[in-house]
């Protein structure tokens, strides 16, 4: 094993998402989200699965707490469920349902576990949805006003907040392709979404200037984009592509405007926006959040909605249960690219991780070497990156637990602890116990 130096303070940890992990959608007074009606809608999910119980964390938190510590994590990255807090998205509070992220954040400090709190992981109120969602341009106030409360209870305990996870994902699979919440199948709503939640996440930003005290930022999925050949069909839509997915939120947020590609992108579906909008969205940001898993390799299709562009990992290439090829490399590059683009704040990888196929439970174990190189390879790259002068503070592997990987439900798995969703028995994997020793020599053992 090669002896990878990370810097002093290195924040090791793990990631989870509310409605993938929590269960008890509805309980103590929480509003269903979209994800409880999309779910729950025939067709939507693998086998039907939805979050009734996933990973009953809402129940179980303080023994996954115990787990987190027992593997030496020194962060927990977790999202608050909108609804559980306000149920009808605005106006009165659910003060059992904030109680639930008030104990945990207790919890987590106990435990010597540093809490990082993502407002928005896609489980938007159904009650906002039916008034248009990300549609509405109120929505900007109702998650700013949302926000507030959050602050008003947790900073201070909380120290790194992100406003948003992957706005890309919200918008291309909940308004272009109709695979995610609230399913929508529409090219005009798409940028009109994507709009709203950068008007979101910088009202969300202004709320916290006024009472906050500590660091906001937003995590954001890039993934390098390749062109299959020296086409210049292909070289045209991997830039499309590179546009769509890894520049159009980021470039408003740090450059007041949207990358030039767009307009190619959506054509007559994009809309024009006034100065003020962008004044709003440019809010100046604590740190960066990279969701990474792979890279895109790009070929031309004019029937590939919305950039004409197809993803065609190589022949030969190595991919994960969700088709992702590994791309180690790609980790290193995208953080590299993000300080030369976007400056020299601090970056931490909020999500990294695959979905193998593990092998069952014998003896007690769970022997996903697939899942440790995979690891090892991309904690590697990560520290390429820290070699090359990228300030990383630190990693977040997605995901702590087995949970509910969206419409593919609980077929694929994610988890570096095993969950046996009839029993909720937890279960290290040979990846936690890797992820631990990692965590206990600062990276050395990666
Ligand atoms: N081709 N291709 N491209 C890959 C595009 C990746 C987009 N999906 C994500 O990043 C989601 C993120 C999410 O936060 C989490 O809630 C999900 O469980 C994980 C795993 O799916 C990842």
């Amino acid at each position: 094993m090669t002896r990878r130096e990370f810097p002093k303070g290195f924040l090791w940890g793990s990631a989870t998402a509310a409605y993938q992990i929590e269960g008890s959608p509805l309980a103590d007074g929480a509003g269903a989200s979209i994800w409880q009606r999309f779910s729950h809608t025939p067709g939507k999910t693998v086998n039907g699965d939805t979050g009734d119980i996933a990973c009953d964390h809402y129940r179980r938190y303080a023994d996954d707490v115990k787990l987190m510590r027992e593997l030496g994590m020194q962060a927990y990255r977790f999202s608050v469920g909108w609804g559980r807090v306000l149920p009808d998205g605005n106006g009165r509070v659910n003060e059992k349902g904030l109680g639930f992220y008030d104990r945990l954040v207790d919890t987590l400090l106990e435990n010597g576990i540093e809490p990082l709190c993502t407002l928005y992981h896609w489980d938007l109120p159904e009650a906002l949805d039916n008034r248009g969602g990300w549609l509405n341009p109120d929505i900007a106030n109702w998650f700013a006003d949302y926000a507030s409360v959050m602050y008003r209870k947790l900073d201070g305990r909380v120290k790194k907040w992100a406003t948003l996870n992957e706005p890309w994902v919200v918008t291309d699979g909940g308004y272009l392709h109709g695979a995610l919440a609230p399913g929508h199948e529409n090219l005009f709503e798409t940028p009109i979404a994507s709009h709203h939640l950068l008007r979101a996440h910088g009202a969300a930003v202004k709320a916290y200037r006024a009472e906050g005290k500590n660091q906001i930022g937003i995590v954001v999925n890039i993934e390098p984009k390749h062109p299959a050949s020296d086409d210049p069909a292909d070289i045209a839509a991997t830039k499309r592509a590179d546009a769509y997915m890894n520049r159009q939120y980021l470039d408003p947020i740090f450059f007041g405007r949207y990358p030039g590609e767009m307009k190619e992108v959506f054509g007559e579906a994009w809309p024009e926006w006034p100065a003020e909008d962008y004044a709003l969205i440019q809010q100046k940001i604590d740190w960066l959040g990279l969701n990474y898993y792979t890279r895109g390799v790009t070929k031309a299709d004019p029937k590939a909605w919305p950039v004409g562009g197809r993803n065609e990992p190589p022949k030969g290439a190595v991919l994960t249960e969700t088709g992702w090829e590994l791309f180690p490399k790609g980790l290193t590059d995208t953080l590299v690219w993000m300080k030369e683009r976007y400056g020299d704040l601090p970056l931490y990888v909020t999500e990294n991780g695959a979905a193998m196929k593990d092998p069952p439970i014998a003896g007690g174990r769970v022997q996903d070497q697939h899942r440790v190189d995979y690891l090892r390879t991309h904690l590697s790259a990560v520290n390429d990156a820290i070699k090359a002068g990228v300030d990383v503070r630190g990693y977040m592997v997605w995901s702590l637990l087995d949970n509910l990987e969206w419409s593919l439900g609980y077929s694929k798995t994610f988890g570096i602890v095993h969950v046996d969703f009839k029993t909720q028995q937890r279960t290290p994997k040979d990846s936690a116990r890797f992820y631990a020793e990692v965590i206990a020599s600062n990276g050395g053992a990666a």
